[in-house]
């Protein structure tokens, strides 16, 4: 067992058992050191989580706390596709969330439970499907050529913050996609959804304190969030009520997003009418917004945050810029210079390039699931019951040597098929896996390929006297934000 001199229990296999089972003998005095690093920002998940997987490289899971829960972390391979894909039925739930939380995002798919999950999820991934596929790319595409002018003008700068640009492109682009709105933000940096989603991934002080209260005193923690969310997505529920008068005619219905959760609304609402006892989900106005801004903020942080990363390590690293480069012109060239759908795929090294940045530089820390029904850990004799969380440590894995030698090295070989059929299975999952994986990944590769093919074949990138090297994660932030903006020069082609 692990004690870092705060309190936390970290233990291998035999001490999970009970670090497992000790949940209600657990103190508040032993909270411990994992949640006193993240609340007060002193490493960031990705570490913290990764520390206690270092600490244990042979064995097949670890217990550790949590603040005052017990937590699971399943380091092994095997174990995680059973849990993710095999045996999902005994985890459809990411986290438990409490009938009463008064976080509208909580009514989001991302956090929805068991059955009224399965009904959003089906629901809503018809919004991916190929066929819409080609129409988004179609908005993303166009969307992009705004994003050349913004560029080029950047091109006169010593040091340009790339990040903030494309946050522009893809505020514009998700607008276009889901909400069939123009938001503006090429247009006008000052627009009111860029600096929504700038702000929606800055984790506070404030914010992690009231992940504690979540814990200690839930009915206090349930107002503050309820008076913070209305005033924070107040604007987005005012954009979506106004879009739902105007969408009321016939002519005015769209082929979007949002339309599909507007159109689900109104199925549940006459089912409610209609049958007494409905126990499915229901959809209504707080769901759709919080779907919307759950769709609105993956989609920003998402691609400003992977392509950020992508540009940096194509600064460093020129010899892997110019193949990308040479590989995206001469496919341009094949279509009479047009970035075409089908063009997309034919970018293999570009998949590449983008497969080790979302391994080297975007991993998340963990995915979550919680048992929903009794579980004995294959290969083991630890059950798991009801209610009790795992994480898959993502990081951790895309950072091992025994799957990724060097790991620290950005090297797209790493994706070629070979090498991927080399590894084991489940030791790469950016997007997680099983019926709950992320419902966007061919949404997002599509995006990121387009803005990386854009770019390349019209921009080089370079590291600045700015550029800082190696980036340092900023400890509290939720996604892979540095401490300071990653900065480059860029110079047109
Ligand atoms: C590079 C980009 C992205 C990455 C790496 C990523 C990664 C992930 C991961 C790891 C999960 C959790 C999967 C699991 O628990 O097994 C997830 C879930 C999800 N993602 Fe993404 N995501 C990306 C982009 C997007 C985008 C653009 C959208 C929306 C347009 C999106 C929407 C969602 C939703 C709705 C879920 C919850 C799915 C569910 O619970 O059924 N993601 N994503």
């Amino acid at each position: 067992a692990v004690s870092d001199g705060l309190g936390t229990r970290v233990g291998a296999v035999d001490q999970a058992r009970e670090i497992v089972k000790d949940a209600e003998d657990s103190l508040p005095g032993e909270a411990g050191a994992l949640g006193n690093k993240l609340i007060f920002g002193t490493k960031h998940a990705c570490h913290v989580y990764g520390d206690i997987y270092k600490a244990f490289p042979n064995e097949q899971f670890v217990g550790f706390y949590e603040l005052l829960r017990p937590n699971l972390l399943i380091n092994d391979p095997q174990l995680i596709e059973s849990i993710l894909v095999k045996d999902f039925s005994h985890f459809t739930n990411r986290v438990h969330i409490n009938k009463d939380d008064a976080n509208p995002l909580f009514k989001s798919m991302f956090f929805m439970q068991s059955e009224h999950w399965k009904s959003l999820r089906g629901r809503m991934v018809t919004s991916f499907s190929a066929s819409k596929m080609k129409v988004m790319f179609t908005l993303m595409n166009k969307c992009a050529s705004s994003l050349d002018s913004v560029l080029s003008e950047k091109c006169q700068e010593d040091a340009v913050v790339i990040q903030n640009i494309i946050e522009r492109y893809a505020t514009d682009a998700i607008g276009y996609c889901a909400f069939g709105l123009n938001f503006n933000a090429l247009s006008e940096p000052e627009s009111e959804f860029l600096k929504f989603g700038q702000s929606f991934f800055k984790n506070s002080l404030i914010t992690s304190l009231m992940d504690i209260l979540r814990n200690v005193i839930p009915e206090t923690y349930n107002w503050i969030k309820f008076l913070e969310s209305r005033q924070k997505y107040v604007k987005f529920y005012y954009t979506l009520k106004q879009s739902d008068e105007l969408r009321k005619s016939e002519s005015s219905r769209r082929n979007d997003l949002l339309q599909l959760m507007f159109d689900f609304r109104d199925e549940c609402q006459l089912k409610t009418q209609k049958e007494k006892n409905y126990n499915g989900v229901i959809v209504d106005d707080v769901v759709v917004l919080a779907n919307m801004i759950l769709i609105f903020a993956a989609s920003f942080i998402s691609a400003s945050s992977v392509l950020s990363y992508c540009l940096y390590e194509l600064a460093l690293h020129p010899e892997i810029q110019r193949r990308l480069r040479d590989e995206v012109l001469s496919i341009l060239k094949a279509n009479n210079g047009e970035l075409t759908y089908d063009s997309l795929k034919q970018m293999k090294y570009a998949e590449m390039v983008i497969c080790e940045t979302l391994r080297k530089d975007n991993s998340i820390p963990i995915i979550r699931r919680t048992c929903t029904s009794p579980y004995k850990l294959p290969g083991t004799d630890l059950i798991l019951n009801i209610g009790q969380p795992v994480a898959i440590p993502v990081y951790a894995i895309h950072n091992d040597e025994k799957y990724y030698p060097n790991p620290d090295r950005f090297d797209p070989e790493r994706f070629t098929p070979e090498n991927i059929a080399s590894r084991p299975s489940y030791t790469y999952i950016p997007f997680g896996d099983g019926p709950r994986m992320c419902i966007a990944m061919r949404f997002a590769k599509m995006q990121l390929k387009i803005l990386l093919a854009r770019i390349i074949s019209n921009y080089e990138t370079y590291p600045c006297s700015k550029t800082e090297i190696p980036i340092k994660l900023h400890p509290r932030s939720m996604g892979s934000s540095p401490i300071n903006p990653i900065q480059l020069r860029i110079q047109k082609l």
